[in-house]
């Protein structure tokens, strides 16, 4: 029972031991540069001590230092007589002799003889009294993880002794009164000063002696020559990187790699090999093993050549019980007649008991430790209301005075009523009191709608930028996150933000990203958008939060303003809502005059910034910045010394129309095709009184699909357009067709795109816009995602009837004019085919000059007085909204579907 218990007690004991048993000096396992590196310079140091001039008059050190070498310290004469270094401690023989079995435990004999040459060095120096304490541990079998922990730290110590002594030649203490040598170490240091200049060349001599041993003779330099440089001295960190990561990394390594250094053996091979031939130290029973350890000077006389010789390989062999291994050895050491006292020890461990956990808990462990990292960092970086992983921090980023908004109100151009009502808040936030005197409450924040690239961002950075305060900018989208709760934690934290950075502004771009109005969560899209919600009711009570002398100002950019909650909307969160549309002409030419300061231009500003204007009806604040940036670029490419008026042209063509695809090959039918289909748009563009004013015909391919275009100028700053125009429209929208039909026995799927415009033309005149007698002045909403239409099914029937009224109408209209024209639409085809563009001038040329008066805006600009090259206008934009129905001009090439 006891022998059981006490047996078990042992095992507890060395139970996490055993794979850090020798930590580490094992260092000859890592790569093998630092050794050889770090072994010539301490090498130099030990040669220079043995060469000292003592030695040369008869070092009396040196016999003693043999003996010592030899035998053990005890019985030795006295060791050389300095004192290590505080907190270091010489060892016994028997500890060198263990330090040594770790530290020459190398895989080449050279490294081992080099690693021997360390050992002596440390041998004169000593070692920090822990290494001590943990060899003798070593040796009893006590060693713990505790004591390997410990490594590192005496490994320091004994790299930055090292190091001192590399830089030190006389490392030595020999401070008088130390001990009774004083004298003698101090007569040698005098000699050593004395001889110095002698010192220096045998030094020389000796480093060469060392280049040789270490087959760097080629090196050696002529006579005369200069003399090679000494060879690079390891510096203490050198020495320190090498043993700690030896240190640190040989338990680990050999806690998940156990078997790699041991090799299974029987019981007889034990016998016959080691057991008979006395080599077994102490066999460690582990479990169902039990690890053979030799004594390795005694292994490697006999096995010079194998394996068992390094000190990291280990034999182990299986045993069926623990009774039955101890009774087996008990035989076999009676055989051998081995005295009782001299037996094999024995000792019980539980060997890989700590791999094994390691790997059971480890990735638990792992885990855990990352949430608790994790967790720690976040609440380090965000506070309370940041939460784990900083996921409820607001990711607004923020700009004040030096992190510059530097745009200013004269950047913005073209959106005059909404700069002066923002301008208030700006006013606001510079002086309160002029307001607060009066009793007037500072507004909330303002929302800003409009399509999209109209200038709502640019106009809130001008908000900041004017009033000198910080800008906290933030996209809607970014509160939005998987987790529920998040968004209304990140609102949380950015008025707070805010709140401590008063008065500040901050700005909220697509709001409708969270602001959407929560009554269209009902029905069918219920349930997901909870998130979504918490968030919005969020940033209403921080809105609702604010008190009257918090400068906090809100302002918000929406495309879609129709779709806001109407809470947000109510005065006292939004109260201003600045709806900026698309600049007028007036606006486009202050843009373009923006924009244009930036670029190199020789053109006259006011002709310029006119005609561009006139170029780009429908055009957005961005879509001109792009245009003119464009035109830089385009002349660039043409190593143009400025950008003139028909690289403008160009890039505006290229914005609307997409890229010339000039590789896009046509089949001669397919060119003549084209060539009439567009012509038929001209001519009714030509003839027709209200049709918009015609700029230019094209068959050149163009952007996406599209085989020609017809371009107009749409007087998009009219706002209202009545039937005549939008008949004439529709009409000449079917014009590509109808030349088709006049001019082919068969016609083509190029117009598909003409008759999606031409039906939603006639579809909202009738439904919108009250134009069909029929069905009166009614507005009927046919809202896609409803199943049912708000009207009856006669209604509809009768929509449909009025709507294909209209279109015949217009069809009826347009092939009456070409049948009329049909030489004229000839005419044009057979230039386009020849010329591929024709521009305004080659219409007038070809059938005379309009019969109708063109707008003074259209002819300013476009009649030829300021010399026009007749570059390529743009397109008409495509609005549908609008009354301002885009130009059905682009004769489409049919997909492969509409081939079949
Ligand atoms: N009124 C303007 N004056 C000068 N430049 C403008 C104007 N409007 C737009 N721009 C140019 O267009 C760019 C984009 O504008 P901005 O980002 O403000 O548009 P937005 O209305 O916020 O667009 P979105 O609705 O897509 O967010 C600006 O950086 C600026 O270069």
């Amino acid at each position: 029972m006891f022998r059981t218990s006490a047996r078990q007690l042992a095992r507890c004991s060395r139970l996490p031991l055993r794979p850090l048993a020798r930590p580490a000096f094992r260092v000859a396992r890592f790569p093998q540069t630092a050794p050889a590196t770090a072994i010539p310079a301490l090498r130099f140091k030990s040669t220079n001590n043995s060469q000292r001039p003592e030695d040369e008059h008869g070092d009396k050190d040196e016999a003693p230092r043999k003996q010592n070498d030899a035998g053990s310290e005890n019985q030795a004469p006295p060791l050389p007589k300095r004192n290590p270094p505080p907190g270091f401690v010489r060892l016994t023989e028997e500890e060198y002799t263990e330090l040594k079995f770790f530290l020459t435990a190398l895989p080449s004999k050279q490294h081992r003889a080099e690693m021997e040459e360390i050992l002596g060095q440390v041998k004169e120096m000593g070692v920090p009294e822990e290494l001590r304490d943990i060899l003798r541990a070593k040796m009893n079998g006590e060693l713990s993880m505790k004591d390997a922990l410990k490594i590192p730290r005496i490994a320091f110590k004994m790299a930055s002794e090292l190091q001192q002594q590399n830089q030190t030649p006389d490392f030595i203490s020999n401070k008088p009164g130390e001990d009774g040598e004083a004298g003698a170490s101090q007569s040698q240091q005098r000699k050593a000063e004395g001889e110095q200049q002698q010192e220096q060349p045998r030094q020389q001599q000796q480093q060469e002696q060392q280049q040789q041993q270490f087959g760097q003779q080629g090196q050696k330099k002529q006579k005369g020559a200069q003399q090679p440089p000494p060879p690079r001295r390891l510096d203490g960190s050198e020495i320190l990187t090498w043993v700690i990561s030896a240190a640190l990394l040989y338990p680990f390594y050999s806690m998940f790699f156990p078997g790699e250094s041991s090799r299974e053996i029987t019981w007889q091979e034990l016998r016959k090999n080691f057991l008979d031939k006395g080599l077994v130290k102490k066999l460690v029973v582990a479990g169902d093993r039990v690890r053979v350890e030799l004594d390795r000077d005694a292994v490697r006389t006999m096995y010079p050549d194998s394996q068992a010789a390094n000190a990291n390989f280990s034999y182990y062999f299986s045993i069926g019980s623990i009774d039955a291994f101890e009774r087996r050895l008990d035989e076999a050491q009676q055989e051998l007649g081995v005295p009782a006292s001299e037996r094999i020890p024995v000792s019980y461990a539980r060997e890989g008991m700590a791999a094994n956990l390691l790997m059971a808990f480890g990735p638990t462990i792992l885990l855990v430790g990352l949430l608790f990292w994790a967790s720690r960092r976040a609440s380090g970086m965000g506070g309370g209301s940041s939460g784990m992983f900083g996921f409820g921090k607001s990711k607004a980023k923020m700009f004040n005075h030096d992190s510059a908004v530097k745009v200013k109100f004269s950047d913005v151009a073209g959106m005059d009523e909404a700069k002066t009502e923002i301008m208030e808040f700006v006013s606001f936030l510079r002086t309160p009191e002029r307001f607060q005197r009066l009793g007037a409450k500072i507004p909330r924040g303002a929302i800003l709608s409009g399509p999209p690239g109209t200038g709502k961002t640019l106009l809130a950075k001008a908000t900041a930028g004017e009033s000198q305060v910080p800008f906290f900018s933030v996209s809607g989208s970014e509160f939005v996150e998987m987790f529920v709760g998040v968004g209304a934690s990140r609102v949380r934290d950015l008025f707070a933000t805010a709140r401590k950075n008063a008065p500040c502004i901050i700005f909220i771009d697509e709001i409708d990203a969270i602001g959407r109005s929560r009554s269209e969560g009902g029905g069918f899209r219920s349930g997901g958008n909870d998130e979504r919600e918490a968030t919005l009711n969020q940033i209403l009570t921080e809105m609702d939060g604010f008190n009257t002398s918090e400068q906090v100002v809100v302002l918000a950019g929406t495309n879609r303003p129709d779709i806001l909650d109407q809470a947000l909307m109510r005065p006292g969160r939004f109260d201003r809502h600045i709806h900026i549309d698309r600049p007028t002409m007036k606006g486009r030419k202050e843009i373009f005059k923006v924009h244009l300061q930036k670029i190199l231009t020789k053109e006259d500003m006011d002709y310029l910034t006119g005609r561009l204007a006139a170029l780009t009806p429908g055009f957005a604040g961005a879509d001109i910045a792009n245009a003119v940036n464009e035109a830089a670029l385009i002349a660039a490419r043409a190593n143009a010394a400025s950008v003139e008026m028909i690289h403008f042209e160009q890039a505006i063509e290229r914005v609307i129309g997409g890229l010339e695809r000039k590789s896009l090959v046509l089949s001669p039918d397919e060119k003549r095709t084209v060539a009439y289909h567009e012509a038929g748009h001209a001519i009714c563009g030509w003839f027709f009184r209200w049709a918009d004013p015609l700029l230019k015909v094209s068959i050149i391919p163009r952007g996406q699909g599209a085989l020609g275009y017809a371009q107009y100028l749409p007087a998009s700053d009219a706002y209202l357009m009545n039937t005549n125009q939008l008949m004439d429209r529709m009409a000449m929208t079917l014009g590509g067709r109808v030349s088709e039909e006049l001019h082919f026995p068969t016609v083509t799927t190029g117009a598909s795109d003409d008759f999606k415009k031409v039906t939603r033309m006639a579809t909202t005149m009738v439904t919108q816009w009250g134009m069909s007698e029929k069905l009166g002045p009614l507005h009927f909403e046919n809202d896609q995602n409803q199943l049912h239409k708000p009207f009856a099914e006669a209604t509809a029937q009768a929509i449909d009837a009025e709507v294909r009224r209209i279109v015949d109408e217009a069809y009826k209209q347009c092939k009456e004019l070409l049948m009329a024209k049909k030489k004229e639409v000839g005419i044009v085809a057979e230039e386009l085919l020849r010329k591929e563009v024709l521009t305004r001038d080659d219409l007038v040329r070809l059938l005379g000059p309009r019969q109708w008066p063109e707008k003074e805006e259209f002819s300013k600009f476009f009649d030829n007085r300021h010399g026009d090259r007749g570059a390529p206008p743009p397109f008409p934009t495509e609005n549908t909204d609008s009354p301002n129905e885009a130009q059905p001009a682009l004769f489409e090439r049919p997909t492969e579907r509409e081939r079949r």
